[in-house]
């Protein structure tokens, strides 16, 4: 993937000059140190390969400007934040791809969860699984007030297992029992339920999640960022490298799992079901 500039937006000079890749969009305001992120991978931005890739790489690339030290993250696609990892990447593939992919999973997760920037995630829709896992990585969450807007770590819906990893990112935002309860019953949570549960921290009005994001954003920047980074690298290290002590382990283990028929043929059912919701 490359990093494309775009022309800045009208009347809005240098700072707001965008840059991204095909499915990320980046929106920098070099003035407030804040850029703006925005999932473009149609109709539902699921984290296919070629996203998390472009995702790592546009991180990356504003972790590396010393301009940028809040991150906003946000869906450029109506009614959905992210439909979760790319189901079609975990079915019918070969050990070698599951394997591939699934070093891709663990290095954003990994980018993101230790990540110097403030990030704040702006939820402007659907949430489940991979999506809710990108959220619990940020240091905020912003939820819009739509009933169907649901969040959660549901796989067990689909016959899956959500890896220890996740597990450990769902219990560091709402405590053990809780997480114990939603992971086995696999649960999306309407907006005022994961508010309830701690697994958002503010619902708004739809057309006011970004707006919020950036007041949240400024408190969270007024912060001297070596103090809040040390901070948050106090708070999540001992969780990231129980991943990083074991990260081929864990990717042998995803590739065994996902491997069984009986889980791929789980992944087909529930993608065949996803299809016929629509007929
Ligand atoms: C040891 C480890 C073991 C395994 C690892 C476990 C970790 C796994 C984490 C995951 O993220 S698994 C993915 C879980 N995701 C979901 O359950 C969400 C599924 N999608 C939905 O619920 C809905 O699509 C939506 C997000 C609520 C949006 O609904 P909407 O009605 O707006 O769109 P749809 O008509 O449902 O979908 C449009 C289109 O997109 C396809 N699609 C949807 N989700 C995915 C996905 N995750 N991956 C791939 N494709 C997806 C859907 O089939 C439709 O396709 P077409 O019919 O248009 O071809």
């Amino acid at each position: 993937a490359t990093i494309r500039r775009t022309e800045p937006t009208a009347g809005s000079g240098d700072s707001a000059r965008r840059f991204g890749t095909q499915r990320v969009l980046v929106e920098p305001d070099a003035a407030s140190g804040v850029a703006v992120m925005k999932f473009k991978n149609p109709p539902v931005n699921s984290l296919s390969l070629e996203l998390l890739t472009e995702f790592i790489i546009s991180l990356e690339k504003l972790e590396n400007d010393k301009t940028f030290r809040g991150v906003i993250l946000t869906s450029d696609c109506p009614r959905v934040f992210s439909a979760g990892l790319d189901l079609t990447e975990m079915c019918g593939k070969n050990p070698a791809h599951y394997a591939e992919y699934w070093k891709a999973v663990q290095e954003l997760w990994l980018r993101l969860y230790l990540s110097n920037l403030v990030l704040i995630a702006a939820i402007n829709g659907a949430c489940p699984a991979g999506g809710c896992l990108i959220s619990l990585t940020c240091d905020y969450r912003i939820l819009a007030d739509n009933p169907k807007y649901l969040i959660g770590l549901n796989e067990t819906l689909l016959g899956i297992v959500a890896p220890f990893w996740f597990k450990d990112t769902l219990v560091n935002t709402i405590g053990h029992r809780a997480s114990e309860q939603a992971l086995q019953l696999g649960l999306l949570f309407l907006p005022a339920e994961a508010l309830q549960v701690g697994l958002v921290d503010q619902v708004v009005p739809e057309d006011q999640v970004l707006s919020t994001a950036l007041s949240v954003m400024a408190r969270w920047m007024a912060i001297p960022d070596h103090a809040r980074q040390l901070t948050k690298n106090m708070m999540r290290k001992t969780t990231v490298d129980r991943l990083v002590k074991q990260r081929d382990a864990d990717i042998q283990n995803f590739v065994s799992f996902i491997s069984r028929d009986s889980i791929q043929k789980s992944l087909q059912m529930y993608l065949e079901k996803l299809k016929q919701k629509k007929g």
